[in-house]
């Protein structure tokens, strides 16, 4: 789904009044949305599903593996508002523009490094033992 099919699913959008049901559904397009047009999203969701499976399978806690993903997977979400509302506001070069787009996808290279060295530090000894 491009942003212009979202914008046009939204042609009626009143913003008042709204009920909580539906401040959910805003927020269950907004994921519906980052799974069909961010590549990357798509792929972090297929190395959670990984880590998830093989952390389970180890037996170890899953909790830590958890936070790494949500870690990542909201970030990537904030990135990608980020990136819709910098393109709203210009379409043209604008060195804001960079430092807020540059800054918002390092903040998701940093979660991402920092939940490959957890999830290594984590499930590496176990899989290690289990494999010997
Ligand atoms: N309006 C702009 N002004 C200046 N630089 C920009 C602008 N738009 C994008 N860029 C630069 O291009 C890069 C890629 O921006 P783009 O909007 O294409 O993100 P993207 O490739 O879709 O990112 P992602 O892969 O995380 O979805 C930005 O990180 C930034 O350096």
């Amino acid at each position: 789904m491009s942003s212009e099919d979202y914008s046009f699913k939204r042609l009626h959008f009143k913003k008042h009044p709204h009920t909580q049901l539906d401040a959910f559904r805003f927020a269950y397009e907004g994921i519906v949305y980052c799974i069909r047009t961010q590549r990357n999203f798509r792929i972090e969701l297929v190395l959670a599903a990984v880590a998830l499976g093989v952390s389970i399978w180890l037996r170890t806690g899953v909790a830590t593996i958890v936070a790494c993903i949500v870690s990542v997977l909201v970030l990537e979400m904030i990135n990608t508002a980020i990136e819709a509302t910098v393109d709203l506001f210009t379409d043209e070069y604008h060195p804001l523009a960079r430092i807020a787009k540059d800054v918002a996808a390092g903040a998701v290279l940093v979660a991402s490094l920092g939940a490959a060295l957890i999830g290594a530090i984590t499930l590496l000894p176990p899989l290690l033992e289990k494999l010997k």
